[in-house]
């Protein structure tokens, strides 16, 4: 149901033309295009330092894995031609012997009337004329002089040289994003550091005069403000990194001071807004980036922001009203995203929109995997617009099947905390039926 975008442009576009409600897929595709108007470049990071970071390019494998015929089991190396029969055993081959395998004996040149077999432990390079390994339990032992030995393939517990990655092959391609697995696999291939793509930094703005950061004091009508750890957590989940943070109260000159201000400290990639966008007489954000708002007071033209930021909805529930475009602002152009003040609409927007237009434009993060899901009751649909429900999936057998949380008004977020998933309820349906397979979002896989 949320598409991707392709044909993206690196221009800043006309963001204001938004006269109708756009699907989640269109607003999406205005979101890449804006953050698009920016290249974030890639960077070296030490291994240890990029977990969940997306890989730039295709990593080659610098050697092949394993580096050379190695044993798969502590026993004996032997020539398998030489089986069934009885052997000497002679030499030893310790793991991390290859510097010393000259000392090895070679199975093929016997110093003895018998053939002989080499005692080898697992990992240890396998000796010239070997092929194969016995394992040692197949055998008397590593004390006995001599041991007879059943009829062996070739190949027989021998790792290959190269059998796991040759020499050259991509080992990992550009996009992965970097899991335990895969960061063990650039240690096994000798490398300290991985080419990944920069992660966004986030300048997260919060207005209103009615919010105050939590540890503060609440004066009557005020409330903490959520929204700034909010995103700040779907940020660190998504790839992004926070560049700073930004409480403004409703007064626009003040908004646009702070914003030109920060924004030159900080240089962020993205800003981020949260409330004042709909339809008040105290809209900060909306009003701050209008065309043609006047720069703040102490702040000079130069310093200031030139904003081309569209207002308009999203045909969904919550998450309704939402802005994006660009600002102009020390000497960078900067993409903006704004979202709506109530708590579960910010949520909303980031974990559906944000993620996938970051994926899209940029490359990174993760957009949340999207699954179809039997209703377990009847749903409501809303006429025009998607309704995003906060639900529960459980697996029942082969069945994923979702339960929605009470509650569908943006302020709850306390009861919005036990989802696991979004479920995506079509517009205009009127009451979908229990058994019917809607998509849901996953939130958290447990
Ligand atoms: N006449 C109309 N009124 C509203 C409309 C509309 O279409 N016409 N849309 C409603 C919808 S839907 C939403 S969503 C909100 C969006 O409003 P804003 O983005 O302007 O946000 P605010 O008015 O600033 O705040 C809304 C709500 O959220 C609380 N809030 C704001 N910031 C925070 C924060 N950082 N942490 C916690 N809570 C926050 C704020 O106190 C308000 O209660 O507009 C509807 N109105
Ligand atoms: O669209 Mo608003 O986000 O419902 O409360």
């Amino acid at each position: 149901m949320l598409g991707t975008v392709t044909g993206m442009t690196t221009e800043p576009a006309a963001f204001a033309d938004w006269a109708s409600a756009r699907t989640l897929s269109e607003h999406i595709a205005v979101l890449a295009r804006a953050l698009s108007t920016r290249s974030l470049g890639c960077e070296s990071v030490p291994v240890q330092a990029a977990l969940g970071r997306v890989l730039a390019s295709d990593l080659r494998a610098p050697l092949s894995l394993p580096a050379f015929d190695n044993s798969q089991m502590d026993g004996f190396a032997l020539a398998s031609a030489q089986t069934p029969g009885r052997f000497t055993v002679e030499g030893m081959i310790p793991a991390g012997a290859g510097a010393d395998a000259s000392r090895s004996p070679s199975v093929s040149s016997p110093s003895s009337s018998l053939p002989l077999v080499v005692p080898i432990m697992t990992g240890a390079p396998v000796p010239p004329g070997a092929d194969a390994v016995v394992p040692v339990e197949e055998t008397e032992g590593f004390d006995a002089p001599s041991i007879t030995v059943d009829a062996v393939e070739a190949g027989r517990f021998v790792r290959p040289a190269g059998s796991d990655i040759e020499v050259g092959e991509t080992a990992l391609p550009a996009d992965t994003v970097l899991h335990p697995a895969a960061l063990g696999l650039v240690s096994a291939l000798g490398l300290t550091e991985v080419r990944v793509r920069r992660r966004p930094r986030v300048l997260l703005v919060t207005g209103g005069d009615e919010v105050v950061a939590p540890g503060g004091e609440l004066r009557a009508g005020q409330i903490f403000d959520a929204n700034t750890t909010l995103l700040r957590a779907v940020l660190a989940e998504s790839g992004a990194q926070e560049a700073g943070s930004l409480t403004v109260d409703d007064t626009v000159d003040d908004f646009r001071t702070a914003l030109a201000r920060a924004v030159r400290e900080c240089a962020p990639d993205l800003i981020l807004t949260s409330g004042g966008i709909s339809a008040g007489r105290f809209e900060v954000v909306r009003q701050a980036f209008a065309p043609g708002a006047q720069v703040g007071e102490g702040v000079t033209a130069d310093e200031g922001i030139d904003a081309q930021v569209g207002f308009g909805s999203v045909a969904m529930q919550p998450g309704g009203p939402q802005g994006v475009g660009v600002v102009h602002a020390a000497d960078a152009v900067i993409p903006v995203v704004c979202f709506p003040g109530n708590p579960v609409s910010t949520w909303t927007s980031a974990q559906l929109l944000l993620r996938r237009a970051f994926k899209d434009a940029w490359g990174v993060g993760r957009p949340l995997p999207q699954v179809q899901a039997m209703l377990t009751e009847d749903i409501p649909s809303l006429p025009g617009k998607t309704q995003v429900r906060r639900v529960r999936l459980s697996q029942e057998g082969a069945q994923l099947q979702v339960r929605a949380l009470p509650g569908t008004s943006s302020h709850l977020l306390a009861r919005a905390v036990d989802a696991n998933a979004f479920l995506l309820v079509p517009a205009g349906r009127g009451t979908i039926p229990a058994g019917e397979e809607l998509t849901a979002v996953v939130l958290q896989e447990e």
